[in-house]
């Protein structure tokens, strides 16, 4: 018989728990690093994790430690689920630490602030492991659904092709279902824009302006997304599969949303201040906005939705006065 396949899954929040119990489901043998000695201790002791899940039984191969050194170990997979801006840090202190090629598997949708790097460029930068080692996985995966063993499907993305299909083989699941892509780039952009434009959709939900405007944000997000990451490379049909019309749709229609929430909240007429208090995880688009603005800016990308979000979240103009801006730019043909 073989060897299961060990996974260390890096960060015990929202994601990281939900992603390692469908790594158990499907067979592996799986250790979640956390920060919180309390929260590794309710995961052990009551194969649940209160904070995040509370009444959901995880696997019996799912176990929890707060020793990164004992998660990382032999790890056939090293699974990063942490906020996309403290991601240098943590993998820094990390890196010394990862099992001799282990693949190194980013869940996180967001771009650096600064240095405008994707996730896996981060990772490469930090851990020096090389493309065909980072494979990243994304798509429509509201974590509260899928720790819930609803249906979904996925995308699992590696330059090297083979390191992908070992991937979706160890995520395999009745519940979900990974497809493989080697577009890294358009599946990282995918997923990080996608936030940005759940928060547009968010203050246009919360602004009550319909589902007129709701479809149109969404398009015009996904065209402006679209363009963002032919400027990269990606393949522009990447955008639409999984990781980019899949999530946008998903993340757009769900109050699980944590960006989406955020974004009904400014909508509503909240303060910047008043929606950071009242969202407790991690939405990335509320950074991500400005390193997305700053990415598309250095390729000569126009996004106008994302440059709208900015100028909400970051520069406190009114949601009405940015409305009236966005729609009234000059008209132009649809594809461009
Ligand atoms: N929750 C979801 O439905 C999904 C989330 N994602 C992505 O997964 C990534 C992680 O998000 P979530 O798990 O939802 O967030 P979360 O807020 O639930 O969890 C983040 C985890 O990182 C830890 N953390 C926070 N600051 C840290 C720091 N400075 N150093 C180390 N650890 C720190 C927290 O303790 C927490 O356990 C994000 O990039 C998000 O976009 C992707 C798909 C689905
Ligand atoms: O990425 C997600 C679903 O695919 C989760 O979206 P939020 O981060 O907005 O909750």
């Amino acid at each position: 018989m073989s060897k299961p396949v060990k996974a260390a899954v890096l960060s015990a929040g929202s994601w990281g728990t939900a992603f390692g119990m469908v790594l158990a489901d499907a067979g592996c043998e799986v250790t979640l690093w956390g920060r919180r000695p309390e929260v590794v201790e309710a995961i052990n002791s009551t194969r649940t994790n209160p904070d995040y899940f509370p009444g959901v039984e995880l696997p019996e191969n799912v176990r929890a430690t707060t020793d990164p050194a004992q998660a990382a170990a032999d790890a056939d997979f090293t699974v990063l689920s942490v906020p996309s801006q403290t991601l240098r840090g943590n993998l820094a202190e990390w890196a010394p630490l990862l099992a001799p090629g282990t693949v190194l598997v980013s869940l996180m949708k967001g771009v650096e602030l600064g240095s405008a790097m994707r996730m896996s460029e981060v990772i490469d930068d930090v851990a020096k492991v090389g493309p065909d080692r980072i494979a990243v996985v994304t798509g429509p995966n509201l974590a509260r659904e899928i720790a819930a063993r609803m249906p979904a499907a996925a995308v699992v993305a590696c330059t090297d092709e083979a390191v992908a299909q070992r991937l979706q083989a160890a995520c395999h699941t009745p519940y979900f279902r990974p497809y493989t892509n080697t577009d890294v780039v358009g599946c990282e952009l995918g997923g990080a824009v996608k936030n940005v434009i759940g928060l547009a959709v968010g203050i246009a939900d919360g602004m009550g302006l319909g589902d007129n405007a709701k479809g149109s944000l969404i398009t015009r997000g996904l065209a402006e997304t679209t363009r963002l990451g032919m400027a990269l490379g990606a393949d522009p049909l990447t955008f639409s599969g999984l990781a980019g019309l899949g999530d946008l749709v998903a993340t757009c229609s769900s109050p699980l949303s944590r960006n989406h929430t955020f974004g009904t909240n400014l909508g509503k007429g909240m303060t910047l201040q008043e929606t950071i208090a009242v969202t407790k995880q991690t939405a990335e688009g509320v950074k991500s906005c400005e390193s997305v603005l700053d990415l598309a800016r250095r390729h000569g990308v126009d996004m106008p939705i994302t440059e709208t979000v900015v100028g909400i979240v970051h520069e406190g103009k009114p949601p009405v006065v940015a409305l009236k801006e966005l729609m009234s730019r000059s008209a132009k043909p649809e594809r461009r």
